[in-house]
């Protein structure tokens, strides 16, 4: 894991390199790379990087790098909110349980066994189902299913003779398309090069009629009966996907209680939020590489999962953090004919059921969205729809994207730099080492402040120790006399609260813009995130991860989005 180099950071901004004169409390800290800033920022206009056109591809492929991985988890916030898709959850038995269950079941029939067969098959490249297969080799198995098997081959193998045409591409599903992130900043650029990347989508856009499919990878194996794949599938919707699969499938007159075994296929160009169940015969027929994702899949897997139950809670099969909103960064906003209501499913005519007519136009906003413990490259544009059809909580989110990207008005702006001359006069009054007043006077207004902060409930309801007050006002009295400063104490006494209300303080009280740079060894970067975003609203975000990871981070967190259109050119949205 990479440890940058240790540093001593001031606490204050804008401090003079004197000494400390008070010299009360001084530590050393050591810092590295954590980015916050106030609610607003640079209108930043630069060119975009080619690197978005590979949004989402880091991800790609079954050989992930142990180290980046390791890097991203340690840098992003620990966020376990339960918001948990019933999609991946709910409707389905932990894995291992139904593992154990089916084993317990006169070994008639084991996933674990099944999925060796399978991977023996993917490595022959025949084209066989698991059941059959299992069957072949499974002397217990009975009859009746042998029989059922022996119809396989005709009639329990969909009669539907699927060919590329009845594969409904996830770029063809839906006249309303989901972005993947290509959006081309062109303030700098011509126009003749804003036409030509134009050009290039819509030959993009014609190149995805005979595109193959492509998945990332193979994240579970499971194998239910067809009714209880029925019932799972169920639940499972979004814009992509329909009733757990990424095809929509016919209508089968299977026999309900025959066993089949699916996967679990993460997406390229996908969040884990369409994560759906496909057959091994599907998956090889109409996806690139899927036999050797398929055996990367039982190289890797334990028990039928790829994630150990480190990247995941019990029942999951993957880590439900990537499935959490950890910011919502852009509201893409279609022509919506606004209902005048409350709720987003009335005011945006959201569709929820599945069997609506109108359901693929019935998706609400989109937007784009940053997941917990994933990077900024892997973020991704949403429908509302499907975060409502997931369960995933969006509208906290939501109103700290409202409150933060809109730009105040010139004289708002006006308002403000009056309120914050006086604010500077009243500390300037308590705090100044200039200022003439008797040091009793000087003393209560002290204590006055220090008081106000102890009473003050900060976001969630947090409220300062007395210590930590004292330990903020003296952080404000270095400020306001342009000191630099060095706050220390004893280990979990809440030096990080007390930093993170400073700050607020400045920015609040003072209206100082920022940004302000916070410098953190990598392993408390989450501590210092959750306890920022939990005791205050400024915007904070990770400024961390590769190049792309870090250039995004700034170009879609420190600008207001309201104005932002006046000052760039929206020249390219991509599809799939
Ligand atoms: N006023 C408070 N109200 C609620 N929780 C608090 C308060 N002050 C500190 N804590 C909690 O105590 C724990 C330790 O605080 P924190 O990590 O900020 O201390 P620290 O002094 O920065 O520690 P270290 O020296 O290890 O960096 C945290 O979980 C924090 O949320």
């Amino acid at each position: 894991m990479a440890r940058s180099s240790r540093r001593i950071a001031a606490a204050t901004d804008n401090a003079d390199d004197e000494g400390d004169s008070s010299g009360r409390r001084s530590t050393r800290s050591r810092q590295q790379t954590v980015f916050f800033s106030e609610d607003k920022g640079k209108d930043n206009a630069d060119e975009d990087d080619n690197n978005h056109n590979n949004e989402n591809d880091s991800d790609d492929d079954e050989e992930e790098t142990p180290s980046s991985d390791e890097e991203q988890s340690a840098a992003a916030p620990v966020r376990r909110k339960s918001s948990r898709s019933t999609a991946f959850r709910g409707g389905m038995k932990d894995p291992s349980n139904s593992i154990a269950d089916l084993l317990k079941n006169d070994g008639q029939y084991s996933p674990v066994v099944q999925a060796k067969k399978s991977r023996g098959r993917a490595a022959k490249h025949k084209k066989r189902s698991s059941l059959e297969a299992s069957v072949d080799s499974d002397d217990d198995f009975d009859d009746d299913n042998d029989d059922d098997d022996d119809d396989d081959s005709s009639a329990d193998v969909p009669k539907k003779k699927k060919s590329k045409a009845t594969v409904k591409s996830p770029a063809k599903r839906h006249s309303k398309r989901r972005m993947t992130k290509k959006l081309e900043f062109a303030e700098s650029e011509s126009s003749e090069e804003s036409e030509s990347e134009l050009d290039d989508d819509d030959e993009d856009e014609e190149e995805e009629e005979g595109e193959e499919m492509k998945f990332n990878k193979i994240i579970a194996a499971q194998s239910m009966t067809l009714a209880e794949w029925e019932n799972t599938c169920s639940t499972m919707n979004t814009t992509e996907i329909t009733n757990g699969s990424r095809w929509i499938q016919e209508k089968s007159d299977r026999d309900p209680s025959k066993y089949e075994e699916r996967f679990l296929v993460k997406w390229e160009g996908l969040s884990f939020l369409h994560c759906s169940w496909e057959t091994e015969k599907d998956l090889i027929e109409f996806c690139e590489q899927a036999k050797t994702k398929m055996s990367t899949f039982f190289r890797k897997a334990e028990n039928g999962l790829l994630y150990d139950a480190d990247e995941r809670l019990d029942g999951d099969y993957f880590d439900p953090s990537w499935i959490t909103i950890e910011r919502i960064m852009e509201i893409v906003d279609d022509d919506f004919e606004e209902v005048d209501s409350d709720d987003p499913i009335e005011k945006y005519n959201i569709i929820l059921d599945v069997n609506h007519p109108d359901f693929e136009e019935g998706t609400g906003r989109q937007f784009h969205v940053k997941w917990v413990h994933k990077t900024y490259s892997e973020s991704s544009f949403e429908f509302e729809r499907d975060l409502i059809l997931n369960d995933v909580e969006y509208l906290d989110d939501l109103a700290a994207y409202e409150r933060r990207s809109v730009k105040p008005s010139k004289s708002e702006m006006q308002k403000l730099e009056k309120k914050t001359e006086k604010e500077k006069k009243v500390l300037y009054t308590i705090f100044g080492e200039n200022y003439t007043m008797s040091d009793e006077q000087k003393e209560e207004g002290v204590q006055k402040y220090q008081k106000i902060l102890e009473d003050h409930v900060f976001k969630n309801g947090g409220q300062l120790r007395d210590y930590q007050a004292e330990g903020v006002s003296w952080l404000m009295a270095n400020h306001v006399n342009k000191r630099s400063s060095i706050l220390a104490d004893e280990m979990g006494l809440g030096k990080t609260i007390q930093t993170a209300t400073y700050v607020n303080q400045i920015s609040k009280q003072l209206h100082t813009r920022g940004p302000f740079l916070i410098i953190a060894p990598l392993s408390t970067i989450p501590h210092w995130y959750r306890e920022f975003t939990g005791w205050t609203d400024l915007n904070t975000i990770v400024y961390h991860g590769s190049a792309n990871d870090r250039e995004r981070a700034v170009r879609t967190n420190l600008h207001f989005q309201k104005i932002a259109s006046r000052h760039r050119t929206w020249v390219s949205v991509r599809g799939i």
